[in-house]
């Protein structure tokens, strides 16, 4: 078997309360696994420790046990090997563009010119051309997520790693987004880890739906391979009769866990 692109094993994240009291135990054993060029979905209900899985892989947060390995190589600090795209928005107000986009080349020192070429040949890869000199307040939602995308594919990542990216929009920008990063995707094939509670994107979207359990103490309880062909448009798809059977086979493992989620908010 290839090795993982990104391996995170028997990983358990506790967090200390603040009052000094008990903690809370939001992982716990949770192994998943992405191959090179996978890409992978994890569906479960709010709150239970979807963010947290993806934070322990981008290196941004220690587990409390269990390991990383990237490659193969275990995982100690930051995550050099992957891009990271937040739920919320990520760009720097006082920077346009074009500027927003070349920021991490910047930090690795690559010289500006070459930085500002690549930066504008990405934004024209997400539908951006001639918009290098806008500022994000000058940008709608949709604008500012192509940004972010672009931002986060440009270093050329072998692994990448998304959080709810397009929670944020309306259904149509969305649909949209979701078929360029699979556009983008097909052409480039790297290992995605895609967070999600939405279970029609994350069928649409991946190779293998990972169903994490409700928290306190979440893991995988289940995993689906997404045998429909590709190229994929994600509205289509959705007609599709295995589609349509996944969805009920996922739903029957998640239904359970929402309504453990929902009740526990409730309680909270
Ligand atoms: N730094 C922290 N300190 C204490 N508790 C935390 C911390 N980070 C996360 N948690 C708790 O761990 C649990 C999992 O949080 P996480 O953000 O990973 O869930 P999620 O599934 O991504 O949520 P959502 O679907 O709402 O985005 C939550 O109960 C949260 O309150």
């Amino acid at each position: 078997m290839p090795e993982a692109a990104l391996l995170l094993e028997n990983i358990t994240c506790r967090f200390a309360a603040r009052d000094g009291g008990q903690g809370y135990t939001a992982v716990r054993d949770a192994t998943l696994s992405i191959a090179p060029g996978e890409f992978v979905s994890v569906v479960g209900p709010t709150g239970c420790g979807k963010s947290t899985l993806l934070n322990v892989g981008a290196g941004l947060l220690a587990p409390s046990s269990g390991q990383v390995r990237v490659f193969g190589q275990e995982l100690s600090g930051i995550n050099e090997r992957a891009g990271y795209m937040f739920q919320g928005e990520a760009l720097m107000p006082w920077r346009n563009a074009l500027d927003n986009v070349v920021a991490g080349l910047e930090f690795a020192h690559m010289p500006r010119a070459q930085a500002r070429e690549l930066g504008l040949q990405w934004l024209k890869r997400v539908g951006l051309g001639g918009f290098e000199t806008r500022y994000p307040h000058q940008m709608s939602g949709g604008m500012r997520k192509r940004v972010m995308l672009a931002q986060t594919l440009i270093r050329d990542p072998d692994i990448i790693l998304m959080d709810e990216p397009f929670s944020a929009l309306d259904i149509q920008t969305r649909q949209l987004m979701e078929n360029e990063v699979l556009e983008l995707w097909m052409a480039k094939r790297k290992a995605v880890l895609f967070i999600t509670h939405d279970l029609d994107e994350a069928i649409a979207m991946s190779d293998r739906v990972v169903v994490l359990s409700a928290g306190p103490a979440t893991h995988p309880i289940g995993q689906f391979e997404i045998d429909i062909p590709r190229p994929r448009d994600v509205a289509e798809v959705r007609t599709h009769p295995r589609f349509v059977e996944l969805h009920q086979a996922i739903w029957d493992v998640l239904r359970e866990e929402v309504l453990k989620g929902y009740a526990q908010q409730k309680r909270a």
